[in-house]
């Protein structure tokens, strides 16, 4: 819903009543107090792209309240008000100006935390005491330290580090019993070799005038990706455009690098160089693109992104199940790619059935999105492995899925 008249008018009619969802962005610099009047049956509240800078500390009354989403709002400290709500277990700030997160703001019943892009240096003690939690997404904020709590976290899955001001791997990332999807690009411990793979490409980047853009393909969180067609009558190509400075996985310039340094394998998709920005430029030149191989039409992802409910694990389609020959070719191929990735000291960080795209006639499977890809070159070859291994998890856990929708 976005106004608040609209809101009001339809509490007033009675239209809201017993509603478990409200999604309300529209300026709002508080909290509205009429939401109180759906405060037994509210499960879902989204109040990104407001003006909000604190929350009532009565917000507890909300005992059903599941999920608070509140990103773009300018937030300065996470309120202190979540850690006593009952029953909250997923928390979204991200994009706010949030500098501090105090030991009592971290609901007891915590699962999926994002407080990605915000400015915070340190976090406390009690997120290693939340032990439903699963997925903990903190790109992009000036962290060089986790909390010692945080190695014992037994469900924590997917971990996201990027952006920070990490100078060497936290030793707690090692210790983490079940993480599975680690992204830790950006940060001082992999910049050199970010940097490097990005300047010895620089030469081969290709200009914005060496080619001619046609329709949007598709567009991801990330980005918008289009047809376009080198003037040299070279075959077309796909053109990625970032759509911001930072993705939920860290930053346009870290997905470049990996994408680069991983070079060319069959069953993985990078890109083929980078777009130089450039002033005369038909898109934004501000805008960061990069030039992909054009995939075959009738490639389909293996699987939607995870959902509130299954949090770290993707979502199959109903009654979905693969032809067991084409399921072995497909797994064989994303383990020849990922075997490509650690090969080169890379990890991919997010490999899930979703960046998966296949034929399900032939099995054949491309691996895509290097957007949480880490370049772990920088870091001492024992730690190189144990992350390389950790990653293994993640493909279990898809080999798992797979194998049980194979008939
Ligand atoms: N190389 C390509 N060739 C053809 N189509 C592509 C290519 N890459 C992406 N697409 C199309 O664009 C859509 C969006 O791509 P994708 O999900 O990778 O976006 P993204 O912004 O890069 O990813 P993310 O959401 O993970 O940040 C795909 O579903 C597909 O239809």
């Amino acid at each position: 819903m976005q106004s608040l008249q609209a809101f009001q008018a339809q509490l007033h009619s009675g239209a809201l009543r017993g509603a478990r969802q409200i999604k309300l962005s529209a300026g709002l610099r508080e909290f509205p107090r009429e939401l109180f009047a759906l405060a037994d049956t509210l499960e879902v509240l989204d109040l990104s792209g407001n003006q909000l800078a604190s929350l009532p500390d009565d917000l507890r009354r909300f005992g059903q309240l599941r999920v608070l989403f509140a990103s773009n709002n300018p937030f300065t400290e996470l309120p202190r008000v979540l850690g006593r709500m009952p029953r909250l277990e997923m928390v979204g700030f991200k994009a706010c100006q949030i500098r501090t997160v105090a030991a009592d703001s971290l609901p007891a019943q915590l699962r999926w935390l994002i407080l990605t892009d915000n400015q915070i240096t340190e976090l406390p003690e009690t997120l290693g005491e939340r032990p439903r939690l699963q997925k903990l997404m903190l790109a992009c904020n000036q962290l060089q330290a986790l909390p010692r709590g945080l190695a014992r976290s037994p469900r924590l899955e997917l971990l996201r580090l990027a952006g920070n001001r990490f100078t060497t791997l936290p030793p707690e990332v090692l210790a983490m019993p079940a993480l599975a999807w680690l992204a830790m690009a950006g940060n001082p411990m992999t910049q050199h070799s970010e940097q490097q793979a990005l300047q010895a490409q620089a030469l081969r980047a290709w200009r914005s005038q060496d080619l001619q853009r046609h329709e949007l393909l598709g567009q991801g969180a990330s980005g918008h990706i289009y047809r376009a067609s080198p003037v040299d009558g070279a075959a077309d190509v796909a053109l990625k455009v970032f759509k911001a400075g930072q993705t939920s996985d860290g930053t346009p310039q870290s997905e470049m690098a990996a994408g680069l340094a991983a070079g060319e394998h069959p069953h993985l998709l990078t890109p083929l160089a980078v777009l130089q920005p450039d002033a005369a430029a038909e898109i934004d030149p501000s805008m960061l693109a990069m030039v992909l191989p054009l995939l075959p039409p009738g490639l389909q992802p293996l699987a939607g992104p995870p959902s509130l409910a299954s949090c770290t694990r993707d979502v199959y389609a109903d009654g979905a199940r693969f032809a067991r020959p084409a399921a072995q070719r497909l797994l064989a191929q994303v383990r020849s790619a990922v075997a490509h990735l650690h090969g080169r000291g890379m990890l991919h960080g997010d490999l899930y059935a979703h960046n998966i795209l296949w034929n399900p006639d032939t099995g054949d499977a491309v691996l895509s999105d290097l957007g949480a890809a880490s370049m772990l070159g920088e870091l001492p070859a024992a730690q190189r492995l144990q992350l390389q291994q950790m990653e293994l998890r993640a493909l279990q856990h898809l080999e798992a899925e797979v194998q049980a929708r194979t008939r």
